[in-house]
């Protein structure tokens, strides 16, 4: 194992090796001072006892093409995505199997030694890989969380692409694994495309506008564990944020934590086994030229039961250009620039938070009035 990966089990606290390990990590959540680094603002931790309330999107009429059943669905999303960027989906034709499926594999990836999760760590640069409390990137601040990610190729995504990259990086066992988030990678292309046929009608535009423009896109499918946690007021799972790519669709499991900023408060989102969550991202709201915003969201931790979630966030192919169609483009809000420019920055000169579109592109526009930096 090289050096940093084990400076990483030594650093983190959900170290689990063995039982004498998984004893110690206990005691850990148990201490009374949560290591610093873990420490989060005390203006940015405030509590609610709020829940969004907004009823679910029922999808089915739409995917039947029963036109007024299209039309309201569309007309829901608008309202949600020009308000605060959230909504909830139900009869959305993803098979109850494979999303159980998806979370059994989550599952048997996080009770797996540090040592072999290791082998999967991610390399400076890259989104794709095992993180824990994405401690090696940044030094405070650090969420109470570990995360596994891979990408899902829209055009180039063959079953055996996923099958090989589990095999390779964890082993014979993760063989079924690969098969597994590649049924479920492949459900969440078609829930996406057809979100954003959804959106296309919802901003005026012809139903395969959004569509195309994604038809060949590259999305990242994440697994999230937030173990519990004794000082679990203290700091967050994922911290508050928008997230860069286009739009999030996101299934969580039945303990909750995930909360949105809607009508100027934190709103904790109950948890529905049938339902996934969908915020719009940062390059939406610029190819919405703006409308529709990107929803403000952060994953608190509790103190008794770990929490999981399986997260894929769509993307456009790296280097299609961000530009809002002709008919939203009446004055510019954001200047062209390709996903992979965005992705670059949340990966080597930006963590990700409330304004990273905004600091993007005035760092963007800085660097091309003064290319040396001057
Ligand atoms: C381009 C990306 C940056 C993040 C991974 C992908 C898609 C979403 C981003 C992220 C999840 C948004 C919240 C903050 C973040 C740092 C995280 O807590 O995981 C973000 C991702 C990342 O850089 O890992
Ligand atoms: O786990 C959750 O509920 C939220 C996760 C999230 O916001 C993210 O991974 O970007
Ligand atoms: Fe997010």
């Amino acid at each position: 194992m090289d050096p940093s990966a084990s400076t990483l089990i030594l650093c983190s606290p959900f170290d689990v090796k063995n039982d004498k390990e998984r004893g110690l990590l206990s005691l850990l959540q148990k201490q009374t001072n949560l290591p610093t680094r873990f420490l989060w603002p005390h203006q940015d931790l405030v509590y609610t006892q709020d829940e969004l309330k907004e009823p679910p999107i029922d999808l089915k009429g739409f995917l039947d093409g029963d036109e007024q059943a299209t039309i309201r669905a569309a007309s829901q999303i608008r309202a949600a995505c020009l308000n605060h960027g959230f909504f909830q989906v139900i009869n959305h034709a993803v098979d109850i199997n494979v999303i159980q499926a998806a979370h059994d594999e989550m599952e048997a990836f996080f009770k797996l030694q540090m040592i072999r999760k290791v082998l999967a760590k991610r390399k400076p640069g890259s989104v794709w890989g095992y993180s824990v409390a994405h401690s090696d990137r940044y030094s405070s601040k650090l969420p109470w969380k570990e995360t596994f990610s891979f990408g899902y190729d829209y055009v180039n995504g063959p079953e055996i692409d996923l099958v090989n990259y589990f095999k390779s990086i964890l082993g014979k066992d993760f063989e079924e694994a690969g098969y597994v988030l590649h049924k479920y990678c492949e459900a969440m292309k078609k829930l996406s495309l057809a979100i954003l046929g959804l959106l296309s009608i919802s901003l005026g535009l012809d139903g395969s506008y959004y569509r195309k423009f994604f038809e060949d896109g590259c999305s990242i499918m994440r697994f999230n564990n937030y173990p519990p946690c004794n000082q679990a007021g203290l700091t967050f799972g994922t911290g508050p944020h928008c997230d860069p790519n286009s739009i999030t669709i996101l299934h969580q499991d039945q303990v909750g934590g995930l909360e949105v900023f809607a009508n100027n408060k934190w709103q904790a989102i109950r948890p529905r086994p049938n339902a996934f969550v969908v915020n719009i991202g940062d390059t939406f709201m610029a190819l919405s030229n703006g409308r529709y915003k990107s929803c403000l969201h952060r994953a608190v931790v509790n103190k008794e039961k770990a929490r999981r979630s399986l997260v894929f966030f769509v993307s456009p192919k790296e280097d299609k250009v961000v530009r809002p169609p002709e008919d939203l483009r009446e004055t510019r809000k954001y200047p062209d620039f390709t996903w992979s420019e965005l992705q670059e920055f949340t990966q080597n000169h930006y963590r990700a938070d409330a304004t990273t579109l905004q600091t993007f592109i005035d760092r963007f526009l800085s660097k091309k009035t003064h290319p040396t930096g001057k």
